[in-house]
């Protein structure tokens, strides 16, 4: 399989130009978490916040607006059980990312259908963790007028395609997604993850076992989704998401038997600056 080259993080993270403002670097929706899971939605968010993206709103449940809003101030918030306000949140994004910390309740389950629903060809919709159970548990189609993107590990794949983790090989994933949606985008988290995009399937040579720890997911999600915001949609933009993710966590576990996903999100704008200059 081909391997994604390091030099797309040079070609993608560009330096800014000194007259922007946020209004260039785009608007994220995270619509994710529930009252167990409220980590994955600030870990997300986090993610999405410390890449550049210009605005992130959080949709989530309004018990966990406290905690957000201290954690990380960049970022708003809205009560995704408000049909109006979500509607209202998603149309004025141009990345949506749902599913992490979302869990399967019945409101996740309209919450899912809404982003499917009400997102335009303009947008990207990012489908992660719950929402991938939820599409395959409901036996939804995958459909969406929104780019799509898709970040299962191999147990949500498994949900998703059919495929039994034994089963699952570049040849077999690449048929399953050109059956399910082949316009989507399949990133496939596992131990050196996959991009399949049309005719491409690639890997990246990063990531190790430190990484193996609640919350990594994710944390690439709100990476993947500030790098769109920016970048705007490609497979060489997501290539560079899942990289810069990896890599960081790479050095981190130089010294850190486990790599915390609160670290990896911390060293991001370091990590982006070192990459965004041209030598
Ligand atoms: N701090 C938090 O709030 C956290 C919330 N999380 C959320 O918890 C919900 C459930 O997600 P989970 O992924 O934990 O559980 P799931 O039940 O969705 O997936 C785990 C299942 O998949 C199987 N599996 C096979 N290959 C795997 C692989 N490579 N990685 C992980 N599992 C694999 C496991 O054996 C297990 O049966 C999601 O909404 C997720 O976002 C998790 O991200 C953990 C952290
Ligand atoms: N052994 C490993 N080697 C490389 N990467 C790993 C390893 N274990 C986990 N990861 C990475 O960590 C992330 C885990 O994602 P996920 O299972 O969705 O976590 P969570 O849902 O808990 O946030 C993925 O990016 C995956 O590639
Ligand atoms: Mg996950």
């Amino acid at each position: 399989m081909e391997k994604i080259n390091k030099s797309v993080l040079n070609q993608v993270i560009t330096p800014r130009n000194p007259e922007s403002y946020k209004g260039n670097y785009g608007k994220v929706l995270i619509i994710s978490g529930s009252t167990h899971f409220g980590g994955a939605t600030i870990l997300c968010s986090s993610a999405a916040v410390n890449t550049g993206s210009g605005l992130v709103t959080v949709a989530t449940i309004p018990e966990k607006f406290t905690a957000i809003n201290v954690k990380i101030p960049e970022a708003m918030t809205i009560d995704y059980q408000n049909k109006k306000a979500l509607t209202e949140a998603i149309k004025n994004s141009d990345v949506i990312a749902v599913g992490p910390g979302l869990g399967t309740s019945s409101i996740a389950k309209g919450v899912v259908k809404a982003a499917l629903t009400q997102t335009n060809n303009k947008q990207t919709l990012i489908l992660d963790a719950s929402a991938i159970t939820i599409i395959a548990q409901e036996n939804w189609p995958l459909e969406s007028k929104a780019n799509l993107i898709l970040t299962p590990h191999q147990g949500e794949w498994q949900r998703l395609s059919g495929l039994d983790i034994a089963e699952q090989n570049p040849k077999s994933n690449a048929q399953s997604l050109q059956q399910l949606n082949p316009e989507a985008l399949l990133v496939l988290k596992k131990h050196h993850s996959e991009v399949y995009y049309h005719e491409t399937t690639a890997q990246i040579e990063a990531g190790n076992p430190g990484m193996a720890t609640g919350g990594m997911g994710d944390t690439l999600t709100g990476i993947i989704a500030g790098f769109i915001a920016q970048f705007g949609f490609s497979f060489q933009t997501v290539s560079a998401g899942l990289l810069l993710h990896s890599t960081i966590a790479d050095k981190l576990n130089k010294d850190n038997y486990v790599v915390l996903p609160s670290k990896v999100i911390e060293k991001l704008p370091k990590y982006m600056a070192k990459y965004s200059y041209k030598d």
